[in-house]
């Protein structure tokens, strides 16, 4: 299935998840029963399964759900694509914009579905690298295009609110196939996603 209604939380999951939240409010010294955290389990238990949604979603389905044939091979970017999604290592959000290219090869897709795709790889426990690889991938193996650019800049929890504590840094991370690893179209991307042409609020 390529869509999920979000209002369909699995209940034995909600139900699972519901009892282990109550353990973990009483043992972070919180009383469970007060009337503030009476929902508090069941309201994360959904935005957890909200969160991590991807897992069964499939990115080639999204892909392949608006598929066009189209004789075009100049490049096609959609940039500032924002993203939320956790990093593995202490289920804490990371979130920033991801952007993506590729240059056809006889196969255009619908360009929501490229923004979808950067949903179904965010919406679950992940490290920054391998959310970008598996956008590009997912990309490359649909379309067969000349060539996919995937980058991703992204603010990370973990090293913010705790741990190193570093309220600034970015972090950067790209992935190219096929024509984009020719430092003259790679050079004519990063442009592109550098360039305002339209002016935002
Ligand atoms: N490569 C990579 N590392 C990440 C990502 N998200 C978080 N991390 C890092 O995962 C590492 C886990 O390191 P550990 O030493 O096991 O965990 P820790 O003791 O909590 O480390 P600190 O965050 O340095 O306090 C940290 O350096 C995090 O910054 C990511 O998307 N990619
Ligand atoms: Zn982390």
């Amino acid at each position: 299935m390529a869509y999920r209604k979000i209002e369909e939380y699995d209940e034995d999951v909600t139900t699972g998840l519901v009892k282990n939240y109550q353990q973990v409010l009483h043992l972070l010294g919180e009383s469970p029963e007060r009337e503030g955290l009476l929902k508090t389990p069941e309201r994360l238990a959904k935005a957890m399964q909200f969160a991590t949604q991807g897992y069964s979603l499939d990115a080639k389905a999204i892909l392949n759900s608006a598929k066009f044939h189209e004789e075009m091979n100049e490049m096609i970017i959609v940039k500032d694509i924002e993203l939320y999604s956790m990093c593995e290592h202490h289920m804490l959000p990371f979130f920033g914009r991801a952007h993506i290219a590729y240059i056809p090869n006889g196969w255009i897709t619908g360009l929501s579905k490229l923004a979808r795709v950067v949903d179904v790889f965010s919406r679950r426990l992940q490290v920054q690298e391998r959310l970008t690889t598996q956008i590009l991938d997912a990309i490359k193996e649909t379309l067969n295009p000349h060539g996919v650019a995937v980058v991703i800049e992204a603010a990370h929890l973990c090293m913010m609110m705790r741990g190193v504590q570093k309220q600034n840094s970015v972090t950067t991370t790209s992935a190219f196939s096929g024509e984009f690893e020719k430092q003259t179209t790679r050079n004519e991307f990063i442009n592109l996603i550098q360039a305002d042409l339209i002016k935002r609020r």
